[in-house]
């Protein structure tokens, strides 16, 4: 029997279809294989039909026959479609990702899908720092993003922003078995904080008196967790009030007598008080002779931070800086020349003369400061120092990284990058990089081994990335001396979390880690724990004061969703008329709003610039270059990329469109004007309903204004400029990610209500009704039976 077997690749059949059958007339027993192309198939059909012609006796199709498929396609066709379709299926499932971190809320909707419908409520405005902390276990903890924040990518373990999954376990299973820091990492068995059992109460060394209203945060702050529960209920209290403290709550808290409260609470904060705020150039070396008292004489060495305030009173209310000099430091020569000659620095901000003698004795700091005050060179410039303490000034690529800082958001690392590569504009041989998502990371590969990196700064998920895959890059992190967590109450929530604990795992224990932040919620100095060592201090520059800057006029008005976009059109000619070197940032609570609504705008005649995670990082680069520099006669349209850290200087005017996702948001966005001692003005625009978030700031000093009028025209000009706006999927995008928002607030209302409202939204950005969503996306959001 002879066989012949042929494999046909996209062979135009005609032409070789003769062939073929003269074959098969002179063959006895032949078998021909064919792909399954349509091609192939119909030639397969027309060799039969052409055999049987020619006397052949017994032909038949084998291994089935053609196949069909759903509509009359191929099999490769119908591969094609269902690859086409899981693609599909994956960018839906990433940008629906990305606006959940966005919008600050890391639970339930990513993969796994929510267990219960009360995954779905994700605190936001509503959120109370002690039911942030009781959920904190309850979350899906994932290697969130740059809380993009930015280019959120879904990817698989490993990558940024991963998902971890791990065997056996549906996404919300994974977190429990994220990597742990075993209990001796710490002191204390409740999570790292310390105990209080075995520690000497005898060391009394502070008076009431000495608990001054100026340092109630850091006070509390300082204060063990199981004492906590006292401490929160007195640090509204002049010390004097502790007397007046429930007997009983002291005895939950395990405290024998207030007495015994009074002198554990001194023995931890009297002597660590310390005036920085007066702190002299002469003070340098004896700030370090002198050094702020803490507890090294304590057998027990599970005592909390050591709290050092600021004296804010020292420094008049609009003043950012401080009388020190630069120069006035022990720093190395090259540092002090580039603040000089690049930046025109001579005295240090308040917060960089509080932490910088600290730092260069070598402790951990958790460090509070107002946003714009400085907090980028506060950190960089005596970690510059560490860096030339050991390795010098050699050329040697292969160093170690000596300095990691890591940032939440990919603007503010390249900024902080920036700011260190100025710094060390004249250490000939040290390097900085910067490793972040939404860019080349073979291009990042190639330049950390071929450059000098001494100073790195980065973004969790990318660095993991880097971790992980880059060969040495693990190795090189070894060396590391100083770690830098950037907005460290952002790096510390639970969207950061595993991904910071992944990293801090791999990372030396022996090294000195600095965590700043312009606010530190209480829950941060539990987890600050992870990172610091128990003997860290915190240095509090706001001390009692407002978060806020007095400088900058602060502002909220209620108006209803009809109102809104005539509002949004009133205040910001309003600031135009005003300002004539105006720079705006109006933040908007999702991606997606924030595109429909620059969109609008910009149609109607204002110069406007978005920015958002829905933009590719080169675009969000370019424009956030452009705005940095600009002299004025710019909107620039913004979700919370730009939220936090971000310098843009001289911005005039920041609005806040609908809910902030917290207090610290609202004052991490209100930051991005009044930088580094300048006047500005904040606007927080709420419907009715979002009114009770006002009660998270209240205070702080917002004044209520009243609707202005709107005419007939603005509302016609308005109506005509979104029926301009273009592709109506901006509209449709935007009422889906306003519906996502909202539902995943706790607010005070029903789903139904929330749908509701989420009609009224749609109707007031020009939808003529809301657009049907995709069931899974209903399911995801918790609406199915209410869409
Ligand atoms: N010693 C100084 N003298 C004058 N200007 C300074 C000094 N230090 C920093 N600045 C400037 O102050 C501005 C704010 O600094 P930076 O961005 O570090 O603030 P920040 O406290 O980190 O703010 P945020 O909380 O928003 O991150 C920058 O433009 C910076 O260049």
């Amino acid at each position: 029997m002879s066989a012949c077997m042929m494999q046909c690749r996209q062979l135009r059949y005609n032409s070789i279809l003769p062939g073929y059958v003269s074959l098969a007339s002179r063959n006895s027993s032949l078998r021909f294989f064919f792909s399954g192309h349509r091609h192939h198939r119909l030639m397969a059909d027309e060799l039969l039909a052409s055999s049987l012609g020619r006397g052949m006796r017994r032909v038949r199709m084998m291994g089935g026959g053609p196949r069909t498929y759903p509509g009359g396609v191929t099999k490769w066709e119908w591969k094609r479609l269902n690859e086409q379709k899981k693609q599909q299926w994956e960018q839906a499932k990433r940008i629906r990702e990305r606006q959940v971190f966005e919008q600050k809320q890391p639970l339930g909707l990513t993969a796994g899908g929510p267990k219960k419908e009360q995954d779905h409520r994700i605190p936001a405005w509503g959120l109370d720092p002690q039911m942030k902390a009781a959920t904190e276990h309850s979350r899906i903890a994932n290697g969130h993003p740059e809380i993009d924040t930015q280019g959120f990518k879904f990817r698989k373990l490993g990558s940024e922003h991963s998902h971890r999954r791990y065997p056996g376990t549906t996404g919300i299973e994974a977190k429990l078995h994220v990597p742990t820091f075993s209990s001796s990492e710490f002191n204390g068995t409740d999570g790292g904080l310390p105990t209080v059992q075995g520690q000497r109460y005898n060391d009394f060394r502070m008076s009431n008196r000495q608990f001054s209203p100026t340092s109630k945060v850091a006070w509390a702050s300082s204060i063990p967790k199981d004492m906590r529960n006292f401490s929160a209920s007195a640090v509204g209290e002049r010390a004097a009030d502790l007397d007046t403290v429930d007997a009983r709550r002291l005895q939950n808290d395990r405290i024998s007598s207030k007495s015994d409260a009074l002198k554990r609470i001194s023995s931890r904060t009297g002597p660590l008080r310390t005036n920085l705020g007066r702190l002299q150039i002469d003070d340098v070396n004896s700030s370090v002779k002198t050094k702020v008292e803490y507890s090294d004489d304590s057998e027990d060495d599970s005592y909390g931070p050591t709290t050092v305030s600021s004296n804010t009173k020292s420094y008049s209310q609009s003043s950012h800086l401080s009388q020190s000099r630069f120069d006035g430091f022990k720093l190395s020569a090259l540092s002090i020349r580039a603040l000089h000659e690049v930046l025109g620095y001579e005295t240090m901000t308040i917060v960089q003369e509080a932490t910088l003698p600290i730092i260069l004795q070598g402790k951990d700091v958790l460090a509070k400061a107002k946003t714009g005050t400085g907090k980028t060179i506060a950190f960089l410039l005596p970690a510059i120092e560490k860096v030339l303490q050991g390795s010098g000034n050699s050329l040697a690529r292969q160093k170690p990284i000596e300095v990691l800082v890591i940032c939440p958001a990919r603007e503010l690392a390249m900024q902080a990058a920036s700011e260190a590569t100025t710094l060390m504009k004249y250490h000939k041989g040290l390097g900085v990089q910067v490793v972040i998502g939404g860019t080349s990371m073979p291009a990042e590969s190639t330049k950390f081994k071929t450059l000098p990196c001494q100073v790195l700064v980065a973004t969790p998920g990318r660095l993991l990335d880097h971790m992980e895959k880059t060969p040495e890059f693990a190795n090189r992190l070894k060396g590391l001396k100083v770690l830098v967590l950037d907005e460290a109450d952002r790096l510390l929530d639970m969207g950061f979390r595993n991904s910071l604990l992944s990293i801090l795992k791999a990372l030396p224990k022996e090294r000195q880690t600095l965590l700043f932040s312009a606010t530190i919620p209480k829950e941060v100095h539990g987890m600050s724990k992870i990172a610091l060592k128990p003997d860290h201090m915190f240095i509090d520059t706001v001390g009692q004061e407002d978060e806020t800057h007095a400088l900058v006029k602060q502002q909220y008005l209620i108006a209803s969703q009809e109102k809104i976009l005539p509002v949004i059109y009133s205040l910001l000619q309003q600031h135009i008329a005003e300002e004539p070197a105006y720079k705006v940032l109006v933040f908007c609570t999702t991606a997606n709003i924030t595109a429909f609504m620059a969109s609008l705008y910009t149609k109607l005649g204002f110069n406007t610039r978005e920015i958002h995670s829905r933009k590719t990082q080169s675009y969000r680069t370019r424009v956030s270059d452009e705005f940095r520099k600009s002299k004025g006669g710019i909107i620039m349209f913004t979700s919370d990329v730009s939220a936090r850290g971000v310098d843009y200087p001289d911005v005039t005017f920041v609005l806040q469109i609908g809910l902030p996702s917290g207090r610290e948001q609202y004052i991490h966005r209100l930051g991005r004007t009044g930088r580094a001692g300048k006047e500005g003005e904040g606007m927080l625009l709420l419907l009715p309903w979002e009114k009770p978030f006002l009660k998270k700031v209240q205070d702080l000093s917002i004044e209520a204004v009243t609707t202005p009028e709107i005419s007939s025209t603005l509302y016609h000009q308005i109506s005509s400029a979104l029926s301009k706006v273009g592709d109506p999927k901006i509209q449709e995008r935007a009422y889906q990610s306003w519906l996502g928002y909202y539902t995943s607030c706790q607010l005070d209302m029903d789903k139904r209500t929330i749908v509701q409202l989420a009609a009224q939204f749609s109707t007031s950005i020009g939808l003529d009704e809301p657009p049907i969503l995709p069931r899974n996306t209903i399911r995801k959001m918790g609406l199915n039976g209410v869409l």
